[in-house]
């Protein structure tokens, strides 16, 4: 299998580098950037050692179709929605790790994102990579669009309760937080280190992206529900996400039957562990791995359920997620390449 790297220059493609290097059935793969072709990858990142095919390539769309099955784009918004649909017509199977064929409907992408993306045909073309819940449209993808770290962390947490139809529709705030890294690797005023040390930063107010994605997919599963409260937060580490769901139940209910549904929800699913009753996971149990960790909580006094979902934003909510996919749209074992426990502590 010929694969393809592009953006192995940030933190997304380098950790797609991290597991292809250990995946089982991967041999090389190619890594490309647009500011640092013939450049050896270790330059950037010592930490990767020597590999085979370290040396950065150009990016040339008719050049990578003739010689890569797969390309994995670990690129900004606007990158993929103007080179994939080139490869995709050549039969290139393609992974984005950026929102650019996340949102089915182009207006709704331009009014969130600010810009243009592909045309409706790749749009509709596109699955969306939630691995647990779209598997078997994963099987057969040929564009493949892995979602934004906070829906993974939020929509995992929250599948069970909506397709159960458990909540009131109207009632979900989710509270999210995250690590630096989450901002990518270029260096900004909002991420440097004097502006988060001991700081938390609330910031996209009603704002975020990941809003619209986050309520597509909520959509599919229960198309009563309209809008979510959905809040984001820097804090000063460097991976991790923490998604803290909030919804009001539509019927009394015990933390027996919640821990319950989880469970056999996702009986079959090798990367999420619910806590036990009582139990809340943190961050960096999941740290380094592609594991999303659930807990669950139900409040008597208010009727409302607390769920705290924790992935780490750079292997379940991006690179990791990603070859999830790979390995479910190549019918090989689900977790090739990303069987690694979390670093602790
Ligand atoms: N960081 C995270 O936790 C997550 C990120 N994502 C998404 O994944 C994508 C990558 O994110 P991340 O790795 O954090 O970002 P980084 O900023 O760390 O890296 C992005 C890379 O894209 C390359 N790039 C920039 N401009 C272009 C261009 N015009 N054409 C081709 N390549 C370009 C750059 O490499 P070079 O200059 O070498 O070309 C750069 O190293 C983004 O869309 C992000 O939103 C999704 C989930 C989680
Ligand atoms: C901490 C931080 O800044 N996180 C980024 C995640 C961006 C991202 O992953 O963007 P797409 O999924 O839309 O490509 C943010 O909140 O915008």
């Amino acid at each position: 299998m010929n694969i393809a790297v592009i953006g192995a220059t940030g933190y997304g493609g380098v950790e797609l580098v991290r597991f292809l290097q250990h995946h089982p059935h991967v041999r090389s793969c190619s890594l490309y950037s647009s500011s640092q072709d013939g450049i050896d990858l270790s330059e950037s990142f010592p930490h990767v050692g020597e590999i085979e095919g370290a040396i950065l390539r150009k990016i040339d769309v008719e050049q990578m179709a003739n010689e890569h099955e797969i390309v994995f784009f670990a690129t900004p918004p606007g990158v993929s929605s103007s080179l994939a649909p080139a490869l995709v017509d050549k039969g290139v199977k393609v992974i984005d790790l950026s929102g650019d064929f996340r949102l089915k409907d182009r207006s709704v992408y331009e009014t969130w994102y600010k810009r243009q993306t592909a045309s409706d045909h790749y749009l509709q073309q596109a699955v969306y990579g939630l691995t647990e819940w779209n598997k078997e449209k994963i099987e057969n993808a040929q564009l493949l669009s892995n979602p934004g770290c906070y829906p993974t962390a939020t929509l995992l947490g929250l599948a069970p309760l909506v397709k159960e139809g458990l909540i009131e529709e109207d009632s979900i705030i989710v509270d999210a937080k995250s690590g630096v890294s989450g901002a990518g690797r270029k260096a900004s005023l909002n991420t440097h280190f004097s502006e988060i040390n001991e700081n938390v930063k609330i910031y996209k107010v009603n704002s975020h992206q990941h809003i619209p994605e986050i309520e597509q997919m909520l959509k599919t599963w229960n198309e009563r529900i309209q809008s979510i409260t959905f809040s984001t937060h820097l804090i000063p580490m460097t991976r991790g996400i923490m998604a803290t769901i909030y919804a009001k139940a539509k019927k009394e209910l015990t933390i027996e039957t919640l821990h319950d549904l989880y469970k056999t929800s996702y009986k079959d699913s090798r990367f999420v562990r619910i806590r036990k009753p009582g139990q809340f996971p943190a961050t960096k149990e999941v740290y380094g791995s592609n594991y999303c960790d659930i807990g669950v909580a139900y409040d008597e006094r208010t009727g409302r359920v607390t769920v705290v979902s924790v992935i780490d934003n750079l292997v379940k909510g991006a690179a990791g997620q990603a070859i999830q996919n790979l390995n479910v749209m190549m019918g090989w074992e689900e977790e090739s390449g990303l069987t690694l426990g979390p670093i602790y502590p």
